[in-house]
């Protein structure tokens, strides 16, 4: 059955589009699909995502399912979220959740502002839920208001670090062989136990990859291989490209991907994720001016500063602050210029509070005064002036 909004029937109506993807970002975004179609001699299509999020995480070992678990006091499915959102091509992203933790889901939806994102419930299978994802977007199912995409990517809920250039990949690659997928070269050997747990043999490592996410399809194909797969594929089948292959007879396309497209498992996935997302954080300041004349003036010298020591540096002004706090997970410099007294920094300062995300470090306020210094502590952030001559 396909949840929708509260009160509504049938998957939830995909948000507005995310007016996060500032013009500069959602321009590359948008043409990125379109040049790379182009690149490959076909026209850039319809994209959506299905992401199994139904699982409880047992071998995570805690009681909250792991695609709920804090990193950073933010659930680990909002980053795969935002993750996807920063992706301006893909058009509705279906997240199959149990009815259990359908309102949870909801209130990271609300909390985190995620945008076109629609709801269905997970099935007892991670393959099932997929499925169950799947008929959201065919249109040949009642009450279904998503339009079927001519590509669907699956990607699992936990496995957060997915970029725009694998996506781009699968989804080509996809369009032209009709599926494809992410693969990792092997750490460990695969070797095949006998009856009594002896060594049968073992297989060249060399010759075998790990199976990962994203992958993608075009849509036909996998919903016809879904609609064909026995009880058994979906009872305790894990990989999809198998069910184009046995069902659609579609051999995917194997794309390699970085190694940061691991899954979160066990509990130490999660400390894993943490410090790799700490790292990241770490590396993405935000400068914030008071006045557009003071960003091009004081915010792109600070930045080239920056862009010395840091992969991202954004600096804007009076823009929707809430919304670039969701966006990204920034640390914050405020800079105040010629301003007497703190009320636009200490506006930003709640925001930036009262949005309980995660900022790694305190929040830096830079004063400029023309006239004399003024020192004034502000809460969780570590403020400085200096004279600007
Ligand atoms: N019935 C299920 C089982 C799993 N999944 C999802 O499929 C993805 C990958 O599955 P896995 O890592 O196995 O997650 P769990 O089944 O939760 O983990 P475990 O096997 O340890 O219980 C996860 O995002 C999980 O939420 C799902 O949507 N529906
Ligand atoms: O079997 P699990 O549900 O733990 O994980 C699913 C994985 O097998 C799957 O995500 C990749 O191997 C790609 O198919």
């Amino acid at each position: 059955m396909e949840l929708g909004p509260p009160g509504g029937s049938g998957p939830a109506e995909p948000g507005p589009r995310l007016r996060g993807l500032r013009g500069a970002d959602a321009a590359a975004s948008a043409s990125s699909l379109s040049r790379f179609g182009a690149e490959a001699g076909c026209r850039a299509p319809a994209v959506a995502a299905v992401l199994p999020a139904g699982g409880s995480g047992e071998r995570m070992g805690v009681p909250t399912p792991k695609q709920f678990c804090p990193i950073l006091e933010r659930p680990l499915i909002s980053y795969t979220l935002q993750a996807l959102e920063r992706v301006s091509w893909i058009k509705d992203i279906i997240v199959a959740v149990t009815r259990e933790n359908m309102e949870t889901m909801k209130g990271i939806i609300q909390r985190y502002q995620h945008k076109r994102i629609s709801l269905v419930e997970a099935g007892v299978t991670r393959h099932r839920s997929i499925f169950n994802g799947l008929k959201a977007l065919a249109e040949d199912q009642p009450n279904c208001r998503l339009s079927k995409p001519e590509v669907v990517i699956i990607h699992d809920a936990v496995r957060p670090f997915v970029e725009e250039d694998v996506l781009l990949k699968v989804v080509t690659a996809a369009q032209e062989h009709g599926a494809s997928g992410a693969i990792r070269p092997l750490v460990s050997t695969v070797i095949s136990p006998s009856a009594d747990s002896c060594l049968d043999h073992s297989l060249e490592r060399a010759r075998y990859r790990a199976s990962e996410m994203p992958q993608a399809f075009l849509f036909d194909v996998i919903y016809d291989a879904y609609q064909q797969c026995s009880d058994y594929d979906l009872e305790f089948g894990t990989e999809c490209l198998h069910l184009a292959l046995k069902y659609s007879h579609i051999k995917a396309k194997l794309v390699e991907g970085s190694p940061d497209l691991w899954k979160v498992t066990y509990k130490r996935d999660l400390y894993a994720a943490e410090s790799i997302i700490k790292e990241r954080i770490s590396q993405k300041v935000c400068v914030v001016m008071d006045t557009k004349e003071d960003e091009e003036h004081v915010g792109h010298c600070l930045e080239e500063m920056l862009k010395t020591e840091l992969n991202h540096v954004k600096v804007t002004s009076g823009q929707d602050l809430q919304q670039i706090i969701l966006e990204q997970c920034y640390n914050f410099v405020c800079v105040n210029v010629m301003t007497s007294d703190f009320e636009e920094t200490q506006r930003l300062l709640n925001m930036v509070e009262e949005s309980n995300l995660s900022i790694l470090y305190p929040v830096v306020v830079i004063s400029l005064f023309v006239r004399p210094p003024q020192t004034t502590i502000l809460p969780f952030c570590i403020s400085f002036s200096w004279e600007w001559s």
